[in-house]
């Protein structure tokens, strides 16, 4: 941890249904009963955003979105804004996840003006980066990390806040995980890189850690230093792992 506030991050991808909501909010109660002071976000496909902002309207659970367009509107069918998922009562919205880096050829220019995007719609943008399987072995992974962080992070995020996921894209979804001590030099890297875009305020924003991250796992990952939370993909899935992982932060 260090001085943010923890932040879990559920991202669902294209996985879920209505069914998974009704899970979700059956260990709601025990997510809200759970000692730690911070925000818990599910990201749900966007044929279940409204469904879950419905359902979770009471809960302390806030709605995200995977992912935004950066305009504010116009003929880009299959897309949705920033303002949209403002308008629907969204709090987050993930950009640049590897996925979208890799499936649609999103560079750091572009996950720039998509975090612009999230701001201006005052929503907080939860900034992915992280370095390839072939990057790590060429010992370039502090190296493109900074980089992400130099080329992804917009001059608004001085004034408002952000939340940063670090997530190695050879981690996610393979049950493969860096050690506690690479985890670790990776946050570290991260903060300074942020400190030279955004100052002080790298101190309290949310760097997050994803990539098979699970409640066997969890305690000694978020124990590190610099580890603010999880962003969590196939263990969000099931409400009582991803309840798991929240309780295994001691804040
Ligand atoms: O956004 C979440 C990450 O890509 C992590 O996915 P995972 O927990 O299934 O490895």
């Amino acid at each position: 941890m260090s001085n943010a506030k923890p932040l879990f991050v559920g991202n669902w991808k294209m996985n879920g249904f209505r069914a998974n909501l009704t899970e979700i909010l059956n260990v709601e109660e025990s997510i809200a009963k759970t000692p730690f002071h911070g925000d818990v976000v599910i990201c749900p496909p966007a044929t279940l955003a409204a469904l879950a902002v419905d359902a979770l309207k009471k809960s302390v659970i806030q709605i995200g979105g995977q992912d935004c367009h950066a305009e504010e509107a116009g003929a880009f069918t299959g897309d949705i804004s920033a303002e949209k998922w403002k308008d629907l009562g969204a709090g987050y919205v993930i950009v640049g996840h590897s996925e979208r880096r890799a499936y649609y050829q999103e560079d750091n220019k572009a996950v720039k003006a998509k975090s612009k995007a999230v701001l201006r719609a005052g929503l907080v943008p939860i900034i992915c980066i992280g370095e390839s399987l072939e990057e790590r072995k060429a010992g370039k992974t502090l190296e493109i990390i900074s980089a992400q962080i130099d080329g992804c992070i917009p001059d608004e995020a001085q004034s408002a806040p952000i939340a940063v996921g670090y997530e190695p894209v050879w981690a996610i979804g393979s049950g493969l995980t860096p050690t506690l001590e690479e985890i670790s030099e990776a946050h570290k890297v991260i903060r300074e890189a942020l400190h030279k875009k955004i100052g002080d305020k790298a101190d309290l924003t949310p760097i997050v850690y994803g990539g098979s991250l699970k409640p066997s796992n969890a305690k000694e990952i978020l124990a590190i230093l610099g580890v603010d939370g999880g962003l969590v993909g196939g263990a969000s899935l099931k409400a009582v792992d991803f309840l798991e992982i929240i309780r295994a932060c001691d804040q």
